[in-house]
């Protein structure tokens, strides 16, 4: 067994951990994780399976690995004439996806082999170690004619499944290309700074005194130019500021921009899918104290706990119920007075298409008829909630998506069967890792944001 290795070449890549565990053991819990989501679970199962001291840097290279899976697939068919075992696979994908590309390699390949083969005899593939080291050293030896032999295929250039890139060519013939390079990068941390409790710019000067560089996004947020645990961050426990993507951000400014305060009592808000609660702490904090009440909806009893986690750190307070926006039978009249809503969120479930670049398990998850099965319950879900709103209510329709189907497409086939729906300006559809000024969402840029769709529908008085 060989012992540690040297520090890896490419900090960036997080595995740089002070007294981090041998590399070998590392790789071989990166292929046991990915080989858990290879066979369907994500990556935030496997991770949780994962020892806490081995994590950080489990987690840095597995993303990596999936982030160039597609690659390492192609590579190894070109190693093996035979699918190998799961695990060997789940082995040989890891080595590869990581040393693959010289420039991007978190350690000279050469060590990356040898530490796999390291992990192949101290692990679950002892059996096939001596297939797995004339595997990888050839490949090290060939290793510009076997990539430049993987070139032609899509889902080796791209490391996405081939129907997500047909798709993304179909609905974004210009910009394609552009988010799913956005996909392969690394998403800056952005927040959200709580309007209730300081400003952007005093929570930059808050964050500049802590050497820590920020630029202006959005309405009230803050793009970091690294990232840093968030308990690292000024006032954070006091609630000064959450984690939050610039797109997402754009959503409480548009449902509230052109509503105003009732007569004598506050405005009337659902958000009907709500948690971890991002987006309803956004409305809370957007809007004067008082001036408007919060139903927030959730249909998984744990996921409605962290609503509550998330307002009680950032002092806020909304009704949150457990219960399925779909059925408001079961919730409307027992716990709203069957009183119509003056405003609606719908940040539906969907494919999270938009947020790949957080999220690099997602593409190699979902399969294509996923679509069209969300499609269906966004659009039951906006058949559902438009009778509880208002004469004159306002809905935002939003998902973390950039597929149509769930998006423009979702929107103009409900405008179509609803007469009493109008659609105001909003963004539609943003791509991922543009920074692109949006007038109808904020007077500053976006910044380096997520995918993300969004509608404004008005209801016809
Ligand atoms: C996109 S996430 C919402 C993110 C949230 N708005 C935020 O900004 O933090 C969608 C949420 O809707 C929940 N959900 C799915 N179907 C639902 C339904 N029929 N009723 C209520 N919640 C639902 C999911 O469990 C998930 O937590």
């Amino acid at each position: 067994m060989t012992s540690k290795p040297s520090q890896p070449k490419n900090a960036a890549a997080g595995a740089a951990v002070p007294n981090a565990p041998a590399l070998w053991q590392q790789l071989d819990a990166v292929a046991k994780a990915l080989h858990g989501i290879l066979g369907g679970q994500s990556s935030k199962a496997v991770l949780a399976q994962v020892p806490q001291r081995l994590r950080p840097g489990v987690q840095a290279l597995l993303f990596q690995v999936l982030r160039n899976l597609g690659r390492a697939q192609a590579l190894q068919r070109q190693l093996v004439s035979r699918a190998p075992a799961p695990k060997v696979s789940a082995l040989l994908s890891t080595a590869l996806a990581l040393a693959w590309d010289e420039a991007q390699a978190p350690y000279p390949p050469f060590t990356l082999v040898n530490q796999a083969v390291e992990a192949a005899k101290n692990g679950a593939a002892r059996a096939q170690s001596g297939f797995i080291n004339a595997c990888l050293r050839r490949f090290l030896r060939e290793r510009d004619a076997l990539v430049s032999a993987t070139d032609n295929d899509p889902v080796a250039v791209w490391n996405h499944p081939a129907w997500w890139i047909a798709r993304l060519k179909k609905d974004h013939p210009q910009d394609w290309q552009a988010i799913l390079a956005a996909n392969n990068a690394q998403p800056p941390m952005t927040l959200r700074v709580n309007a209730q409790k300081s400003t952007a710019a005093r929570y930059q000067d808050a964050l500049q005194a802590m050497n820590l560089k920020a630029t202006a996004v959005a309405e009230c947020g803050l793009q970091l130019e690294r990232a840093v645990p968030v308990q690292e961050l000024p006032h954070f426990e006091e609630g000064w500021a959450s984690v939050q993507d610039a797109a997402a951000q754009a959503a409480a400014p548009l449902l509230l921009a052109g509503l105003s305060q009732p007569q004598g009592r506050p405005l009337r808000v659902l958000d009907a899918c709500a948690a971890p609660g991002g987006k309803t702490a956004h409305l809370l904090e957007h809007a004067a104290p008082g001036s408007i009440e919060v139903t927030a909806l959730e249909i998984d009893p744990e996921r409605a706990r962290r609503i509550d986690e998330t307002l009680s750190r950032l002092g806020l307070k909304a009704k949150v119920l457990v219960a399925d926006a779909s059925a408001p039978k079961d919730w409307f009249e027992s716990q709203c007075a069957a009183q119509p809503f003056d405003a609606i969120l719908l940040d539906a479930p969907c494919t999270a298409s938009g947020i790949v670049r957080r999220q690099p398990d997602v593409r190699w998850l979902r399969r294509e008829s996923d679509v069209a099965q969300l499609a269906g319950i966004q659009s039951r879900l906006l058949d559902t909630l438009w009778p509880l709103l208002q004469p004159g209510g306002r809905m935002v329709y939003c998902t973390c998506s950039v597929f149509k189907a769930e998006g423009d497409a979702q929107i103009q086939a409900f405008l179509a069967r609803n007469t009493t729906a109008a659609s105001l300006p909003a963004a539609g559809h943003l791509i991922p890792g543009k920074a692109a000024k949006h007038d109808s969402v904020s007077d500053n840029p976006l910044g380096d944001h997520d995918g993300f769709f969004y509608a404004l529908l008005e209801k016809l008085r």
